[in-house]
């Protein structure tokens, strides 16, 4: 029998080349992991995936893993199960469906517009110090509307992310419990990052009044907390990943050949005599939105996610017992040989209806801000591929990302030029 801990050194050291290595060596559909003495499987079959994320939650519900979010994002739908959490999640849903979300079109397009034109004027800059701050912005246009968080809100928020984040990724895969003074380190950080939270809220209700969401909030009962964590859980969740996303939107618009040009001309396609992206033309821009479907399968924020048995579940030949932990890994499943070809290369002309693309998870509990962060990268490349050329001044390729509770791009430096005009000849397109 396997030592319980035996695969805890290799995972803390490279989480990332572990879970590839632990999946796609093996046609296995569930790989047993010895990360401590619960049971853990690797949901290694894109065939298992539905079954186990469309399971009753009374079996399989989300487990242990993601309750230790808690402290980020309070009680939120996201972290809870039954009614109370559809009934939220229905609310939440309804605003950042996409024929809403498309009328923020405009102001999220501007938005990226006003950072894009400060960076031109930048010899050059760090990709992720900006996109940070750039998505917050947007998903607070999409929930609430235009000029809701100020600059300084937003350097808020992500001072308090910060705060809580390294601490977060400590106890997310800590066997023994903290000593005393790591545990008064992590109190001190907590608190004071809850009162930051707390104060950006607070000035987030006093603006956005009348915003669809905050209505519905509450006019659904919740009372002042709750709605203090759902819309920090909406601002955190939907402004992270997409952060991380969008360095290799940007980084992949420098360095593929030809890219920047074909969807500069394919922004041409969809914006008005005035220069602005129309909204409802957006379906017919193909290019930036493959370009953002292939980044989120070379680099899905959310890594990983997982679920917890709640009783005995009978699961591909295995019979799980209750308490076992089933990891699903877009990062590992995205790039398993046998379900993609050429799985490390980036590569627009995929099929992204393949059952191991997963990179806002499935079934029920599926990704609420699905639509809205695809948007955001789509408009992200729209907008900085039509107006300016992007030069690399680090390193390419660039290094690997770090995983942490999200995925983590290197720092990547780039630079902006205006664009002097796109070569709108067929043959380039
Ligand atoms: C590229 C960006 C994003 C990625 C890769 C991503 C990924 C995911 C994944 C994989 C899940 C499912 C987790 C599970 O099943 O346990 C999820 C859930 C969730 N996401 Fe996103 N997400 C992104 C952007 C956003 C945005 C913009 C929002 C804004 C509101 C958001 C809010 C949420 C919430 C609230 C949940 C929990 C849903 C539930 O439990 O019912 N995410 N996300």
């Amino acid at each position: 029998m396997r030592h319980l801990f035996a695969d805890l050194s290799a995972f803390r050291r490279d989480p990332l080349g572990f879970m590839r290595e632990k999946g796609n060596g093996t046609d296995e559909p569930l790989v047993k992991l010895a990360l401590g003495p619960q049971p853990v499987y690797l949901v290694n079959s894109p065939e298992l995936v539905k079954p186990v994320l469309n399971h009753t939650e009374d079996a399989i519900d989300k487990g242990k893993y993601i309750k230790k979010l808690k402290p980020a994002f309070g009680n939120s739908f996201l972290l809870m199960s039954g009614k109370e959490s559809k009934r939220r999640r229905e609310v939440v849903h309804a605003t950042l469906g996409r024929s809403t979300v498309l009328e923020q079109v405009p102001a999220m397009a501007a938005t990226i517009r006003q950072l894009a034109g400060a960076l031109a004027l930048e010899e050059q800059f760090n990709v992720h110090k900006v996109t940070g701050p750039l998505t917050l912005r947007l998903i607070s246009v999409a929930l609430f509307g235009h000029q809701v968080l100020s600059p300084a809100d937003e350097l808020a928020l992500l001072r308090a992310v910060h705060l809580i984040e390294h601490e977060l990724e400590e106890d997310m895969f800590r066997i023994w419990p903290r000593g005393p003074k790591s545990w008064l380190r992590r109190r001190r950080k907590y608190a004071e990052a809850h009162r930051i939270m707390g104060l950006v809220v607070k000035r987030v209700r006093e603006n956005a009044g009348s915003s669809s969401v905050l209505t519905s909030l509450e006019e659904m009962g919740l009372s002042d907390n709750d709605i203090r964590d759902e819309i920090l859980t909406m601002l955190l969740a939907g402004h992270h990943t997409t952060a991380s996303a969008a360095v290799w939107v940007l980084y992949y618009l420098t360095t593929q050949a030809g890219l920047a040009d074909r969807i500069a001309r394919e922004c041409a396609v969809v914006t008005d005599d005035s220069g602005d992206i129309v909204a409802a033309d957006l379906k017919n821009a193909p290019v930036s939105m493959a370009l953002a479907r292939e980044v989120l399968r070379l680099y899905p924020s959310a890594w990983w996610f997982s679920r917890e048995t709640k009783k005995t579940v009978e699961i591909a030949g295995h019979t799980l017992k209750k308490g076992s932990a089933l990891i699903i890994c877009p990062w590992q499943m995205q790039r398993h040989p046998a379900y993609w070809d050429d799985p490390d290369s980036f590569r627009m002309d995929r099929q992204f209806n393949n059952k191991a693309y997963i990179p806002f998870g499935v079934g029920p509990r599926t990704c609420v801000g699905m639509g809205v962060a695809l948007l955001e990268l789509q408009l992200l490349a729209l907008e900085f591929a039509s107006a300016y050329h992007l030069s690399a001044v680090s390193e390419t390729p660039a290094p690997e990302p770090r995983a942490s509770l999200t995925l983590i791009p290197p720092p990547i430096e780039l630079s902006l030029t205006i664009r002097e005009n796109i070569a709108f000849d067929e043959a380039a397109a």
